[in-house]
This record gives C-alpha cells, structure tokens and sequence, in this order.
C-alpha cells in the first residue's frame, strides 16, 4: 500500500496538461481553462474619469477653502467635454464621467453649495482626489489575463471589458466511465435479487463535470475479462482519461489489472494507504504522442469518491491545463465529535464542517461509516482526515479536513 502523498506526488507527476485550444464566445467561457496570454490594447481606464458625482477642478482653485467657481459645462457619463477648465472654473461631472481638459481633482457635491452657475467648494480635497487616472489600473499591450488561470466571474468580466469576444481556452478533458460488475443495472431496470443500480456512473460524472471535464459515460461492463478488455479497449479510443469502478480488488471476478496488463499499460500503483479507498489501480498507457491515465477505483461507492476527491480531481484538474491549484482543499478545523481509526491507513470519516468565528468545526455524520453506505455521505461537505497510524482524536481536538462541497457560516 503505497501512503497517500507518495500516491498524490506520484499521480501528479503522470500527468502531461493537455495543450490544445479552442475559440468560445466570451459568455460561454466561465469554468474553463484559459489556453493563451490575453493582452489588450485599450488602457483601463480608458481616460481620466470621475470617481464621484461633484465638480471637476483644477486643485490650485480649491486649496484654500471656501473658493467660489463658476460652472462652464455639465458632463454626463458617456459624453465628450467640450471645453477646457481655465482658473476660476469647474465642470459639472457624474461618476464615470471623462475628465475635462485642464481639471486634475474631483470635488465630492456634498462638500459644495450651489447656486445658479456658481459652487462654492467648502471643503479642500486633496490633490487628483477622486481620479480614475486613465492607464492607472492597467497599461495597453501589457498581460492582462495569463494562461492555465479558470475562469470565474471577474475574468468573464475582463474580457468582456477588453472587448475579448472569443476566448482562447483548453480544450476539456473526455473522461470515459466504466462500472464494472454483474450485479450492476441501469436506473430506470427493475432490481432482481443481488442487484444494484450502478450510481458509481452517476456520482463520477458529477465528479468529472464538476472539474470542469466532459463525462463520457460508456455503460455497465460485466465481470468477464472478453468483455473487460473490449470495454477498456473501447475506452482508450474515446477519451483522455479512464476512470473504471470495481474490479480492482483480490476477488476471483476481479479483472481489471490484469487486462489493463494484458493490454499493454504500465500500473504504477495498485493500492493506498486510505480508508475507504484501499483498492486504486494507477495505469498509464503510454504512445508516442499521448499519454493516457487510467483510474480502476473501487467499487464501493463511498470509496470511489473518496479516491475521487483525493486523487483523481488533481491529476484531471493538472491535465485541464490549470496552472495551479490542483492539490485537494484541506483546512484546519475543531472536530465536536471523537474520530477513531483502525491506524493502518490515512482515514477519512465524513460530516458537516461549518465555518464560524473561531473558524471550522467539523460534526461526524451520525450512522454506519461503512464504504458501502452512501446514504449518509449525503448532505456531507468534509471529510475528517485521520493521519496513518493513528487510533483516537477526541472531540475539541484540531484536525485537517478535506472539504467536499460548499461550506456556510454557522
Ligand atoms: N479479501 C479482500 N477483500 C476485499 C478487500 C481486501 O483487501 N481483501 N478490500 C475491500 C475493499 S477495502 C474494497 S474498497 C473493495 C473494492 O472492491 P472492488 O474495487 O474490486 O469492487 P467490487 O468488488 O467490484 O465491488 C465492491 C462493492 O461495490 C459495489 N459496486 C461496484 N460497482 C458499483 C457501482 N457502479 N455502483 C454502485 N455500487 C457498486 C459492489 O456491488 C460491491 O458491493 O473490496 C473489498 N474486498
Ligand atoms: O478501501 Mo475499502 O474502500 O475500505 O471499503
Ligand atoms: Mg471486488
């Protein structure tokens, strides 16, 4: 069994970024991977602006208060000043509105008494007060935007203000999904004696599309190795990624690692360290072109997640072409509940981690912390981490955690 950050490390350094580009409609880019540098040739600002409404000034007028100008022109957002300020002279100006000619300073309106086309200013502002000095935020022909960065909110923003139509971005990794098992049936059949519903398709295409990545869902293969190999085989032809479910531990119908074997691959880990999640076949099919990573995860659903979280999301996130970040998210956190551990392997018990003033806490969920029970991994967002080799952490006590899903304030 090989420890979990020996697997991480290892894992990781598989993994070749996928390189190739693709052109999306800026309002379609949100999530994906930038693939290119983004430069713009506009300055942000675009022009000395105003930052508050009031009275555009030139700050000789003003640096002795009260000072009494005369208003020559009045300047709405979007429009173009006509005139040039001269001493004696203001400009009515609006937040967002360009700056005159010969005004350097702003005047906030709540510090000016107006009267016809004469304001006083009462209070004196400092010099350039309240300019958007154009170029201030961001220089023409400079990196605005670096490759490998995922897009959110504020970038889509960016690139809509850098007038970036079309987005260069990585193309999305196809991870194809096999659920291996006879006594596996699709959703909507009718379960006989000793079946299951395989939800292991439905929870790693969440997991995959949640990354960012295309889920390619190629069905129920049964334990038998001709069919093993062609459903593999079929796999490899289709994506850049395999990530398979059951299969990869010591039973008689356990046939993954061997076919993988079989069709030429090099398994460069067999187990982990982890609870749940002993059983992780690592796989690399290796052409002169390409390399492709295959995961056989165990069968157990809690399993197959928990090796998700823990292995596979960073190798798919790094072969997305994120630049960083790829490490799963652990903070520290107060656990209210004792956590035990057989000390064998890295454990991971599931619950609520709340967030509140004295920072995380973590709450054990109630019932059986069995890899088969995904009934209460529901309604979960952490993962308490129990370190190799150890038995007991009583409740009070700090510990690290693996967050799964989207924590609120107590
Ligand atoms: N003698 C030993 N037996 C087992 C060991 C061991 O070390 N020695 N390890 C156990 C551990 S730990 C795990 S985890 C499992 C992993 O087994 P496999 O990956 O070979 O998975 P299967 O045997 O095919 O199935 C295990 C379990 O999961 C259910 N399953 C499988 N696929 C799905 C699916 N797509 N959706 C929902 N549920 C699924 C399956 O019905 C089994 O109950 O091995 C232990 N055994
Ligand atoms: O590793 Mo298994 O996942 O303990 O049940
Ligand atoms: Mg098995």
């Amino acid at each position: 069994m090989v420890p979990a950050s020996d697997a991480e490390k290892l894992i990781l350094d598989l993994v070749t970024p996928l390189d190739e580009t693709e052109m999306v409609p800026v309002g379609d880019c949100l999530g994906r991977v930038l693939g290119d540098t983004i430069r713009s040739q506009l300055d942000f600002p675009h022009w000395d602006n105003s930052a508050m409404d009031g009275y555009a000034v030139r700050h000789g007028d003003v640096a002795t208060v009260p000072a009494q100008l005369t208003v020559i022109e009045e300047i709405p957002a979007g429009q173009v000043p006509q005139k040039t300020l001269q001493p004696g002279e203001t400009a009515r100006i609006f937040t967002g509105s360009m700056l005159p000619a010969g005004a350097d300073t702003i005047v906030m309106q709540e510090n000016t008494q107006r009267q016809g086309v004469q304001v006083t200013v009462l209070e004196s502002p400092k010099a350039q007060a309240f300019v958007r000095k154009r170029g201030s935020f961001y220089q023409a022909g400079a990196e605005l935007l670096t490759p490998g960065v995922c897009v959110g909110a504020a970038e889509v923003a960016v690139l809509a203000a850098a007038q970036c139509e079309m987005v260069p971005v990585r193309r999305r990794p196809r991870v194809a999904i096999l659920s291996t098992g006879d006594e596996l049936v699709t959703v909507d059949q009718p379960l006989g004696p000793g079946q299951i519903v395989d939800s292991n398709r439905y929870a790693l295409a969440a997991l995959i599309a949640q990354t960012g990545a295309i889920p390619v869902p190629l069905g129920i293969v049964p334990d038998q190795k001709a069919a093993t190999r062609e459903a593999i085989a079929e796999a490899l032809a289709q994506a850049d990624m395999v990530i398979s479910s059951g299969g990869v531990s010591v039973g008689d119908y356990d046939y993954v690692d061997q076919i993988l074997a079989e069709l030429g691959a090099t398994i460069h880990i067999r187990a982990v360290a982890v609870k749940p999640g002993k059983p992780l076949t690592v796989a690399t099919f290796d052409a002169e072109e390409q390399r492709q990573l295959y995961f056989g995860l165990p069968g157990n659903p809690v399993s197959s997640l928990v090796s998700f979280w823990r292995f596979v999301q960073p190798a798919l996130r790094k072969l997305s072409g994120l630049a960083s970040g790829w490490a799963p998210t652990f903070v520290s956190a107060t656990t209210d509940s004792d956590l035990r551990a057989g000390g064998k392997r890295e454990t991971f018990l599931w619950g609520r981690l709340c967030l509140g003033n004295d920072g995380y806490r973590f709450t054990l969920a109630a019932g059986g912390h069995s890899s088969g029970n995904l009934v209460n991994l529901t309604r979960t967002n952490g993962l308490a981490q129990v370190p190799l080799g150890e038995t007991t952490i009583s409740a009070g006590s700090q510990i690290r955690a693996l967050v799964v899903g989207q924590v609120f304030n107590s």
